[in-house]
């Protein structure tokens, strides 16, 4: 085990969601202790392709933290600090659509925040930072990630709304559908405040969506299930780690999109890593 930021770096950052809790073969794993505590876990580090990856299980490798108790801000800002720029959000979500079934890989670009209460910047005090969110995913990612999902044999899914709740339950019908209505395809409890937090960061921040079910108001019978959403993603986990490996080796080395320039011109109250 390494201790904090010795020499230990990497570009790339893999943040894995329930049911993907390890990534990489030949790891350091690296403490890293931040100005927000500790991050999810320890930090693994290692080689993909001859690119540098952290990788950062986001409820803990033994899911310890519910969706609403992650700490966001440590994970980001820790793997900023290790020289990560770039971050792939892997994640299991519930569809709000026939169209997209179980198994459906989703690279959504757009997110509505249904969450309450949980801390959303890292500029709470001692300035007034206001970052551009109308496009909350890097373009660059997103692209690179449907390029090599196609190239797979995956059909994905480019576009649509991640509705993020806050959880730690699932939705009732009512409020499934509702969403639904809104023209909101799928539905998650970890894509905010992770995104926003990324951007606060000037991080490029990629979501990779697994629809794990249908959820609630989508279709008939006694609603998803936590069992459902492991069982789901457990069939389609090994494709989706060979997908991330894949999605690694193209990112650009250069960022020639927008996402390292939203700091641009602010005075920051916060040095950053
Ligand atoms: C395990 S059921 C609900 C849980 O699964 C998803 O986690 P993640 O986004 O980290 O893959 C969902 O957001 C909930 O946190
Ligand atoms: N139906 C659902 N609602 C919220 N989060 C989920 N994660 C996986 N399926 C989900």
């Amino acid at each position: 085990m390494t201790n904090a930021l010795s020499s230990v770096s990497a570009e790339i950052g893999v943040i894995g969601g329930s049911g993907f809790y390890s990534f990489l073969d030949d790891i350091e794993e690296v403490r890293v202790d931040t100005p927000f505590g500790e991050p999810s876990d320890t930090i693994a580090v290692g080689e993909v392709h001859g690119r540098r990856v952290a990788f950062v299980p986001r409820h803990g490798r033994d899911h310890r933290y519910p969706p609403h108790r992650i700490p966001y801000r440590a994970n980001l800002w820790a793997l900023r600090s290790l020289g990560v720029r770039q971050v792939l959000a892997p994640s299991a979500v519930g569809s709000l659509t026939t169209t997209h079934g179980p198994g459906t890989l989703a690279i959504p670009d757009q997110l509505v925040d249904r969450t309450t209460g949980r801390v959303q910047t890292y500029y709470d005090e001692n300035a007034a930072i206001h970052v551009s969110f109308a496009d909350p995913y890097c373009p660059a990612g997103r692209r690179v990630a449907l390029d090599a999902a196609r190239t797979a044999g995956w059909r994905p899914v480019d576009g649509g709304t991640l509705a993020v709740i806050e959880g730690p339950r699932f939705s009732t019908r009512a409020e499934s559908r509702w969403y639904a209505a809104q023209g909101w395809t799928l539905v998650g409890m970890t894509g905010h405040p992770e995104a926003v937090l990324a951007r606060e960061l000037a991080l490029c921040y990629t979501p990779l969506c697994l629809v794990t079910d249908l959820d609630a108001g989508i279709e008939e019978g006694a609603g998803v299930t936590m069992d459902e959403v492991f069982r789901v993603f457990g069939a389609n986990i090994e494709r989706l780690r060979t997908l991330m490996t894949d999605v690694v080796k193209a990112l650009p080395s250069q960022r020639e999109c927008f996402c390292p320039h939203v700091l641009d011109g602010m005075k920051l109250p916060l040095e950053l890593p």
